[in-house]
């Protein structure tokens, strides 16, 4: 597979291009109908020309007018394997910074998508706005691009088995399932399980003294981390080349048992022997199984750690495959 070109200065944009317009935070479902076409295998004989791109901002415009740093889904190596995993050739990311957002609708496309990016195809969601104020719309493109731009109407899904209306496919409503704890619903949008990959630290080194090693993650600092609490899992460990599946249970959050200040994300592994320091995890998340807890002793801990093993592991045992 070729790897994405990552391209931060606008002149080593390689051109021209047929783009997918948008932040896509997960690359969930609804950002993989609005990059499909774009992609070479979209492309096809018809235009073996065009660098198939995705064009986003960095930093996000949010986090621009805002000054605060955004929790991600995909964080920036996470988005851009993602991509690659699409076959997406080249990521350009826009510099947003007070120029760019002063830029009008028409200025942007005729600045950025015609003179700097030689733009031949779009595809864009059906709510895409871009330049001052958001006030350039699809038909703003369309007037432009006509047959050439793609436009991907909403994307929903129907989750539950109630008569539920369906869900639109966000990033946010993502992010807040995973706040809720809603882990089915979150892979569901996502299509694919929520991932936690990170090295192995030190902890307190306590949780072998009550029969539960855990292995300690370092996360990326912007990465979205679910609910506080107790999560089947799917694990992934990955040693050099090779990598071992394993499941596990997972804990996030202060730990009030032993009076921990910093939140932290630990998994144990079920049969598991060996020193996992400084190998990378890739945890998919399962199930949430219940709130982390202040207990009144360690012992109280141990004995509701052994039955969160049980439920991970009924949990664990009725999913088809081990996805990673
Ligand atoms: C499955 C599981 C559930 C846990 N639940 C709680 C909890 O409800 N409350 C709590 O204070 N700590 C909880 N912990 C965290 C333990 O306190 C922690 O693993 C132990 O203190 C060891 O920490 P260390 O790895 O820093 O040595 C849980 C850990 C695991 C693996
Ligand atoms: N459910 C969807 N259906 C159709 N298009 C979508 C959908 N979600 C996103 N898009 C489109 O994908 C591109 C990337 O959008 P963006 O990353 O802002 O999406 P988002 O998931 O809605 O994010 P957020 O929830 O943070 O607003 C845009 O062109 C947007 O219009």
């Amino acid at each position: 597979m070729l790897s994405v070109r990552v391209i931060f200065d606008p002149t080593q944009i390689s051109r021209p291009t047929a783009i997918a317009l948008g932040n896509f935070d997960g690359v969930h479902v609804g950002h993989r109908h609005v990059i499909a076409p774009i992609l070479p295998q979209s492309l096809g004989d018809r235009n073996p020309r065009l660098t198939s791109t995705v064009v986003s901002f960095s930093p996000h415009p949010q986090e621009f007018f805002s000054g605060k740093l955004r929790s991600l889904l995909a964080p920036f190596d996470e988005k851009v394997a993602l991509l690659e995993s699409l076959g997406v050739e080249q990521l350009v990311l826009l510099p947003f910074d007070a120029e760019l957002a002063k830029l009008s609708a028409a200025d942007f496309m005729q600045k950025i998508l015609i003179d700097s990016m030689q733009v031949q195809l779009i595809s864009v969601g059906f709510d895409f706005h871009f330049g001052r104020k958001r006030q350039g719309n699809v038909n703003d493109l369309k007037n432009i691009w006509g047959e050439r731009l793609t436009v991907i109407p909403e994307q929903k899904m129907n989750v539950g088995i109630t008569d539920q209306a369906p869900v639109r496919i966000s990033s946010s409503n993502i992010r807040t399932a995973l706040a809720q704890g809603e882990i089915d619903l979150a892979n569901a949008l996502l299509g694919r399980p929520y991932n936690l990959v990170g090295k192995v630290i030190r902890g307190k080194q306590l949780g072998r003294t009550i029969g539960f090693p855990t292995a300690n993650l370092e996360l990326p600092p912007q990465k979205c981390l679910p609910r506080d609490g107790v999560y089947a899992v799917q694990v992934q460990v990955n040693q050099g080349n090779a990598s071992a599946p394993a499941f596990g249970v997972m804990n996030i959050g202060l730990r009030p048992t032993v009076d921990g200040t910093q939140r932290s994300v630990e998994v144990h592994l079920f049969n598991w022997q060996g020193d996992l320091y400084g190998q990378e995890l890739s945890v998919n998340l399962v199930q949430f199984i219940r709130p982390e807890q202040k207990f009144d002793s360690l012992d109280f801990l141990k004995a509701q750690i052994q039955k969160d093993c049980q439920t991970a592991l009924r949990y664990l045992v009725a999913e088809p495959t081990l996805i990673c």
